[in-house]
């Protein structure tokens, strides 16, 4: 048998980050949108309990640095390992992704991937797991992890698994432009950068501006575009001083809104529509500031089997 989920990206709407943990982890306080932009991870059953992974990239290439493990590092193999260990599977499995999510981009591709390999892997091995008790999984194999299992609009709290549906109420489809540079970022080092720029000051408990909430519930895209904030975008622009002129060139052509997306250097742009999407999408194109551009739509649901 076989058993393929389709899983989306992310992008931090607003991203607050405080202060860091003693488990070094940094808590924060941040909006997430699932985008149609989609990872799919394929999982066949075998029988002598080994787990094997193959990836095939559709996303554009990026550096050495940034190449997808295919071993017990990959986040996939990892989630089904922790759902084999945790039930006491025997069986094994082989996971072919299909990666479209950039790599090391700040839209969660591998925790993507790690979504959907418990949905596959819980299909695949019959285990008839609720989506409740796969979130509680998630928790344990990243940050982001938990989100991409629930998928729409959410607020995450904690270090970012702690996914609260509150947006029930929010409205409204965006066109949004993705801009996916060369070289990914990895997010502990951009993390580190945040902390080096506070420089010791005092960082303040993070939280969800309203304003981003209220332009959520009335599903209105300009008002979003100029609610949209990052907290570890400083720490991207300074490791990255580039992507300034990215985020300058997606505005002077039109976008309601630019940002860095999570830890970057993925760039993202909110337009009114998907012709004006089109239009900065040229721009950005035009200009060869980035490896390549797409646009996406969102919210979307979450991990989804699709056989
Ligand atoms: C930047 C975001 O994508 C925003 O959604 C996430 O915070 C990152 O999520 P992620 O890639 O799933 O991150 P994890 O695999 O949990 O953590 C990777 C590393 O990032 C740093 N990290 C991550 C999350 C967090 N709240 N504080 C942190 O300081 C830590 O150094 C951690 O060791
Ligand atoms: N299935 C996977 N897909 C992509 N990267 C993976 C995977 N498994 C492990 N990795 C490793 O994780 C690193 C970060 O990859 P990922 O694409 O998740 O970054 P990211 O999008 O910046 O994450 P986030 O937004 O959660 O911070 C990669 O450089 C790679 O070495």
């Amino acid at each position: 048998m076989t058993s393929t989920v389709r899983v989306p990206a992310k992008i931090n709407l607003s991203l607050a980050v405080g202060p860091a943990r003693d488990d070094g982890y940094h808590s924060l306080a941040t909006v997430y949108q699932a985008v149609d932009l989609h990872d799919e991870v394929r999982a066949t059953s075998r029988d002598d309990g080994r787990i094997t992974v193959t990836v095939h990239s559709e996303a554009p290439s990026t550096g050495e640095s940034d190449e997808v493990p295919v071993d017990d590092r990959n986040l996939a193999v990892r989630a089904a390992d922790l759902l084999r260990e945790t039930m006491g599977v025997e069986e094994g499995v082989d996971l072919a992704i299909r990666k479209a999510i950039p790599v090391a981009g700040g839209m969660a591709g591998g925790s993507a991937d790690a979504a959907a390999a418990l949905v596959a892997c819980n299909a695949e091995w019959g285990l008839g797991m609720s989506r409740d008790e796969l979130q509680e999984l998630a928790t344990r194999l990243g940050s982001d992890v938990p989100f991409l299992l629930h998928g729409g609009n959410a607020v995450g709290g904690g270090r970012g698994e702690l996914v609260s549906p509150v947006l029930a109420r929010s409205r409204g489809s965006y066109h949004w432009v993705v801009a996916i540079a060369a070289v990914g970022l990895s997010t502990p080092a951009v993390f580190g950068e945040f902390d080096r720029l506070q420089d010791g000051a005092d960082v303040e408990e993070p939280r969800v501006p309203d304003d981003l909430l209220s332009a959520l519930r009335a599903g209105d895209p300009a008002e979003l575009g100029a609610a949209l904030s990052n907290d570890l975008q400083a720490a991207a622009l300074s490791l990255r001083p580039e992507l300034q002129a990215t985020l300058d060139l997606g505005r002077d052509a039109g976008a309601l809104g630019a940002i860095v997306s999570g830890s970057g250097p993925t760039t993202v742009f909110l337009a009114g529509s998907e012709a004006e999407g089109l239009d900065i999408a040229f721009a950005l194109a035009a200009a060869q500031v980035c490896a390549d551009v797409v646009q996406a739509r969102g919210p979307v649901a979450g991990a989804r089997l699709i056989t």
